[in-house]
Formats: structure tokens, C-alpha cells, sequence
């Protein structure tokens, strides 16, 4: 699998927050979570590879070549759905997308059409006047439009409710089905990337502290529960995290044959991401 964005040792200084020698890459066919808790710094990431905030340190590169040296090219085969939305708001969906569509080098108006029919969306309405949800499809028609090869989504289900982040998640996996397609989708709630990541970024103030595939990381961590007697200052230590209670325990280990080894009597599960970062951002 090729790199489609590569960024290499971005370095971001907003005061009391900096972006710290973020490295890491997307590869083609790969939707891509982007995970970290509020403030780790997701948004300031995307931003800077989108050029909308200007970086201190580091190159970013699509398709092996510097993004400011294939700039037309970059914005013409990227979609972007940003958390913020950035229309405007008194304007209608159609006229919105008028302004827009002419921005873009192969934009395919039946194919907006269709997303605006399949979405559900009234093309004359005001989009000040739309529900979360419809904001969200409208974003992702507007992306997908011009038949982007790779999809940048800012926290695109933060706010969402169960059913449309579904509807969005079946829209993403059809998309990567399509041959050289990716998705680079950052997120706080990591239930949605379990779904459909096939590779995870972690993110925690400002700096990488894991770069993997999804598979790989959780096949690597099980989430281990017994009765507290199973604990002891041995294995204790085989925990990254560990939740006492009355009743028991649960914690995360990435040690699991000493675990099977050493503590007989416990139920030995698949982590979540959710287990899996909480751990990391613990340490
Ligand atoms: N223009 C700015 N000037 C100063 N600090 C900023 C600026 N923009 C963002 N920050 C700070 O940078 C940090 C990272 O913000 P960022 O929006 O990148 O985080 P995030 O991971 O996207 O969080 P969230 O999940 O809450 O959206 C925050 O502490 C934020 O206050």
C-alpha cells in the first residue's frame, strides 16, 4: 500500500499548545482514524495539512511531493468535511453549493444530485436552518462531489445521533471500496472507528504516541476481568490499566501469555480502542 499524505516532523507552536514533531502517514485503500481526547491537538493537525493555519517546522507530502508544490492538485482530489462547516449560513444549499462546485476541476453535478436525493436533503432550504445530521450529509455530499481520492473529516459524528453515524459509516466503507480511495477521519468517539478503521493514530498533547493498524494494536492488548485474588504484586504488574472494585477487577495488558500463565481464574477479552487509548493516554 503506497503512502497517499505523508507528514514529517510538523512542529506547531500556538502558545499554550504546540503540535510536537507529529509524524505519520496515509495509505491508500486505508481509512485512518484520528484519535485523542479534547484539546490533544486533531483539529490544529488537520489544519495545518490543509494550509489553513501555517506551520513552524515540517513538510507534508501528497503523493511523494510537497503539498505546496502540488497545490492545485492536492485540492482538486481531496474532500473535506471540517467540524466548523465553513458555509454560509444564510445561504441556500444550492446556492452554496454554486459557489462552491467552480472551485473544483472535476466536479460532478449529477453526482451531487444524487447524494442530495439519497440524503434526503432539500436543496432549497437554508442552511442555518439544518439539523446536525443534515449538516453533516450535506458536508459529505459537497466532499464527495468531485470525486475526491482522499477524504479529511474533522470529528465529522461528534454530535450525531446512533443512527446517522451509521448511515455515515456505510457511506465511508462504500467510498474506500472504490480502487485508490482513503479516509483520514478523526475522532473522540472511538466506537465508530472500531466499526471501520483499519489504521489508528493516537494523538496526546500535540505529540504521536501510536501509529498502527487497528488489527495489530488489538490483537496485541486484551482486557483481562476476575476477582481481586487473582491480584497480587506480580501481576499487578502485567497492567497498563487496572479498575478495582468491590466485586473485582478489569485491566488492559499487552502481556497476555504471561497473563494466561500467571492468574488462573479470568475472563480474557477483545479491547475496545477505547480501553486500548485510555491506556496510552494514562501512561
Ligand atoms: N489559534 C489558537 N491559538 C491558541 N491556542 C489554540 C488555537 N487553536 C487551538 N488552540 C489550542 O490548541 C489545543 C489543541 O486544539 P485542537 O482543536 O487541535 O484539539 P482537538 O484534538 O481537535 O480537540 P477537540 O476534540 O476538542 O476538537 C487546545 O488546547 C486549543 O485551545
Amino acid at each position: 500500500m503506497k503512502p497517499v499524505l505523508e507528514v514529517k516532523g510538523l512542529k506547531k507552536d500556538l502558545g499554550a499548545f504546540a503540535l510536537k514533531d507529529v509524524s505519520f502517514s496515509l495509505l491508500e485503500g486505508c481509512i485512518t482514524g484520528f484519535i485523542g481526547v479534547n484539546g490533544a491537538g486533531k483539529t490544529t493537525t488537520i489544519k495545518s495539512i490543509l494550509g489553513l493555519i501555517g506551520k513552524d517546522a515540517g513538510e507534508i507530502l501528497f503523493y511523494g511531493k510537497e503539498i505546496e508544490s502540488v497545490e492545485r492538485d492536492f485540492k482538486n482530489r481531496i474532500g473535506i468535511v471540517l467540524d466548523e462547516g465553513y458555509f454560509y449560513e444564510d445561504l441556500t444549499l444550492l446556492d452554496m453549493k454554486r459557489i462552491m462546485a467552480p472551485a473544483y476541476a472535476h466536479w460532478d453535478e449529477a453526482l451531487f444530485q444524487k447524494y442530495m436525493k439519497d440524503f434526503d436533503l432539500p436543496a432549497g432550504q437554508q442552511i442555518s436552518t439544518l439539523s446536525k445530521g443534515m449538516r453533516m450529509k450535506y458536508a459529505i455530499a459537497l466532499a464527495m462531489s468531485h470525486h475526491p481520492d482522499l477524504l479529511i473529516m474533522d470529528e465529522p459524528t461528534s454530535g450525531l445521533d446512533p443512527q446517522v453515524r451509521m448511515e455515515l459509516m456505510d457511506i465511508l466503507l462504500a467510498f474506500i471500496k472504490q480502487e485508490g480511495k482513503s479516509v483520514f477521519f478523526s475522532s473522540h468517539i472511538t466506537s465508530d472507528l472500531d466499526k471501520v478503521a483499519d489504521m489508528l493514530i493516537f494523538i496526546e498533547n500535540g505529540r504521536i504516541i501510536l501509529s498502527e493498524e487497528k488489527d495489530v494494536l488489538l490483537d496485541r492488548h486484551c482486557l483481562v476481568k476476575g476477582d481481586r485474588k487473582e491480584l497480587n504484586e506480580h501481576t499487578r504488574g502485567l497492567f497498563l490499566t487496572l479498575h478495582e472494585t468491590d466485586y473485582g477487577f478489569s485491566g488492559l495488558t499487552d502481556n497476555k501469555t504471561a497473563v494466561r500463565q500467571q492468574m488462573g481464574n479470568v475472563i480474557v477479552e477483545r479491547p475496545a480502542i477505547e480501553d486500548v487509548m485510555l491506556a496510552y493516554i494514562r501512561r
